[in-house]
């Protein structure tokens, strides 16, 4: 998956200026940076959400504006604000969602109960969901169809603790050889206990990129929150 030199605007507002980065097979890839940088708009249009303004974004070489469909095949993508439908009990929405992909969809929901990891709470309508127990039920309702890239942003925002790690404990068991990950945080810790490499996005700029430990020697300092006030400074 490979961005080159994307630029955007909305209106007056110019949110991505020149982003290039690529993800590697069997890597977990973060997009780093505070509100406002640029991350949800460069997640959006590698999902095909959004029309490139300018650059090139291909996904396992399609292109995401001219075969988008191609691209579809090969990714999943889990928004910041995704909701469930509340009238479904938890094993109803995975079913709901394995009748689109793949051919056998039991396998699926069977796959997809095991990551949620909700106990007989599966069974139970989505709209008496905490949360957290939402956000773990549509993460692996994301990834139990095994894409070839999961693109989550944001996926342990407002989380409390406990299940800010259990999701973040599924998203660390799923790449595989041909299986990669691309998200987004504003959480640093996080970031550095998950990801292969990072690029920390500023005002819609990528000012550096590498793995996190390699971030910090660069920068001569103790943690990655510093390394990105030197990289923005
Ligand atoms: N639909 C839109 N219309 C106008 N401006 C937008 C729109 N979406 C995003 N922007 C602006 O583009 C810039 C980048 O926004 P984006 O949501 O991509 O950032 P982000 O890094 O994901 O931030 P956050 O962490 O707050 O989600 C911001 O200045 C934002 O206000």
């Amino acid at each position: 998956m490979t961005v080159s030199d994307l630029a955007k605007r909305y209106g007056d507002v110019q949110a991505l200026r020149g982003v290039s980065f690529s993800v590697e097979p069997g890597e977990i890839y973060g997009l780093v940076g505070p509100n406002g940088a640029g991350k949800s708009t460069t997640l959006r249009t590698l999902a095909t959400l959004l029309t490139v303004g300018s650059g090139d974004v291909s996904v396992f070489g399609a292109d995401v504006e001219s075969e988008p469909n191609e691209v579809r095949k090969r990714i999943r993508y889990l928004p910041e604000d995704a909701g469930s439908y509340d009238n479904l009990t938890g094993r109803q929405y995975l079913e709901f969602v394995a009748d689109f992909y793949g051919d056998d969809p039991d396998e699926l929901v069977e796959r997809g109960v095991e990551i949620a990891d909700l106990d007989d709470r599966i069974e139970s309508k989505t709209s008496e969901y905490s949360k957290g127990m939402t956000r773990k039920l549509l993460l692996a309702s994301t990834i139990m169809t095994e894409p070839d890239l999961a693109i989550l942003d944001e996926p342990t925002s407002g989380l409390d603790v406990e299940n800010a790690r259990a999701i973040r404990e599924i998203v660390k068991q799923f790449p595989g050889a041909n299986r990669s990950v691309l998200l987004s945080s504003h959480n640093m810790l996080e970031v550095e206990y998950l990801c292969d490499r990072i690029g920390l996005l500023n005002e819609g700029e990528i000012v550096a990129e590498g793995p996190p430990a390699e971030l910090v020697e660069r920068y001569g300092v103790e943690n990655l929150e510093e390394a990105f006030l030197e990289a923005v400074a």
